[in-house]
């Protein structure tokens, strides 16, 4: 079974577009929950350019299904995982500047960072994912910083997809052959649309959890949320 955890984070960017509280986004999760979704994840950035710090606040009393916090480790995401303490915390290597996330750790480079920063972490949450391209070095390094899953980067799979997908999907394959030997948990993110999630977790051995928000949202305006949410389960099922 992968679990669909649904990005609330592009509800939030409509909602500050106009400085108000519509959409709501606590009543989005609420609803995505209502609709299907087995999860909610939430990327607060340190410009808060959508989720902010208080929303995750605010959700840690309404998500009922697996709350997944996104972010780079640095101190206030810390702090909010410690008050906030998430099914799961999904660690990026993002800049604060990148208008998206654009690459998965180098977790040899970055090993004895991740390493503390994951010992500090694993404090406040049962489960730390950390965000990797599909390389099998990275993979390794995962283990050896402590972390439970991995979240495969999926930008360059969902780019190729359309013009080669055998192509698109190979080193995925391979790094989630790798995870699985190792004993890690796999999860898929960034990117990832009703036209590619099938194929994805089919050719893969295992995925435990997919995080899919800007498309899925994306899809909503036009198909409405709720048979939207249900479209990608059925991807998935
Ligand atoms: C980690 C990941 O790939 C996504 O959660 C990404 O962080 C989405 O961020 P934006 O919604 O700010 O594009
Ligand atoms: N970890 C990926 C995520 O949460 C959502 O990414 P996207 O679907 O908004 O590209």
């Amino acid at each position: 079974m992968t679990r669909l955890s649904v990005n609330i984070n592009k509800f939030a960017t409509l909602r500050n577009a106009r400085g108000g509280n519509n959409p709501n986004v606590v009543q989005a999760a609420i609803d995505c929950e209502r609709f299907g979704a087995e999860g909610i994840t939430v990327h607060p950035r340190p410009d808060e350019r959508h989720i902010t710090y208080q929303d995750v606040l605010d959700l840690k009393e309404a998500v009922t299904t697996e709350f997944n916090i996104e972010g780079y480790p640095d101190e206030r995401y810390i702090e909010i995982i410690s008050k906030v303490r998430p099914h799961q915390a999904t660690l990026v290597p993002d800049a604060p500047n990148v208008l998206t996330s654009n690459a998965g750790w180098d977790t040899i480079k970055n090993k004895v960072f991740l390493r503390d920063v994951i010992a500090e972490i694993k404090k406040y949450t049962e489960r730390v994912s950390i965000f990797v391209d599909p390389q099998t070095q990275f993979v390794e390094g995962a283990v050896e910083v402590g972390a439970d899953r991995i979240e495969l980067y999926t930008e360059p799979y969902a780019s190729l997809y359309q013009t080669n997908k055998e192509n698109a999907v190979k080193d995925y394959v391979t790094s989630a052959k790798v995870a699985s030997s190792l004993g890690l948990g796999i999860n898929a993110g960034h990117d990832l649309d009703r036209e590619n999630l099938k194929y994805l977790k089919t050719c893969l051995p295992r995925l435990d959890e997919v995080s899919i928000g800007h498309a899925l949202v994306c899809d909503a305006l036009y198909l409405g949320l709720e048979n939207t949410i249900q479209l990608y389960l059925r991807e998935l099922n």
